[in-house]
């Protein structure tokens, strides 16, 4: 499979004085979900906007589909779908417009747009909403209006960012669903969670930060057989390394 993502010695955050990423390395292939988990301030949400170009790396390179976002900006954001944690809406915009809009930026052609819409709106249950501005809306279904602005562009990587939290079972389930689907059709996603039984569910694999470092990475039976335990859950040995009840496994 080709390399979607390839990150290499990574050192970046907000100010050179004091970096947050430290020689992070990591690669996405097509069709690949992999979990990025970590403690609060670990570095997920740093990683992530290095990635979407919202901060420039201090050293080492980002590439999406062999490109750095410095070659062709416009082309490497098109190849990117980002669903924050926090939803970011228009307020002067309603739930249809913000799917025409998405689909106008990303130059979807208008049955595409149609199509895909209709789908996302039903598999939401949100075709009643399609007039209302987000005022209106509750935090899950603004949550949900930016998983189906992403959903809508099927683009090469799809990044999101903590989504199970705030969505009800009927939102994670068709999420999950959809994420799925957009897998086997060869779209990569690296999604942020601190959810790791529905991870350990889901992820093909993970990349474990800690204090800004990738401190483990592998599929869930590499990074049991280093703990030393092959029924562990990813749960029982993450918070063991980060307790410090075991030494960094990588
Ligand atoms: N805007 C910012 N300016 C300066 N430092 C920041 C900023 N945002 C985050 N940091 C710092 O960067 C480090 C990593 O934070 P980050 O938000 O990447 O963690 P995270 O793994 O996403 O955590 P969480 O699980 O709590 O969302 C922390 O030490 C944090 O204080």
């Amino acid at each position: 499979m080709d390399t979607v993502l390839s990150v290499k010695q990574l050192n970046g955050g907000y100010s050179r004085q004091r970096p947050v990423l430290h020689d992070v390395s990591f690669e996405i292939k097509e069709g690949e979900l992999v979990g990025l988990v970590g403690l609060n301030g670990a570095g997920k949400s740093t990683t992530i906007k290095q990635i979407l170009g919202l901060l420039t790396p201090f050293s080492g390179e980002i590439r999406l589909r062999e490109k750095t976002i410095q070659e062709d900006k416009i082309s490497y954001r098109q190849k990117i779908a980002y669903v924050p944690e926090l939803p970011e809406l228009y307020e002067q915009l309603t739930l249809d417009e913000h799917l025409q809009m998405t689909a106008m930026a990303y130059h979807l052609d208008k049955k595409t747009y149609e199509e895909r819409s209709e789908r996302l709106l039903q598999l939401f249950h949100l075709e009643k909403k399609r007039r209302w501005f987000p005022i209106h809306f509750s935090k899950g279904m603004r949550q949900k209006v930016m998983i189906m602005c992403a959903f809508l562009v099927r683009p090469d990587l799809y990044i999101v960012d903590e989504p199970f939290v705030g969505l009800d079972p009927i939102g994670i389930q068709s999420l999950l669903d959809l994420m799925t689907e957009m897998k086997k059709s060869g779209a990569s996603i690296l999604m942020s969670t601190h959810v790791l039984a529905t991870a350990e569910q889901y992820c093909d694999r993970f990349i474990i930060l800690h204090e800004g470092r990738i401190a483990i990475e592998g599929t869930l039976d590499k990074i049991r057989s280093r703990f030393g335990d092959s029924k562990a859950s990813l749960h029982e040995i993450y918070v063991a390394v980060a307790r410090g009840e075991t030494k960094w496994l990588s």
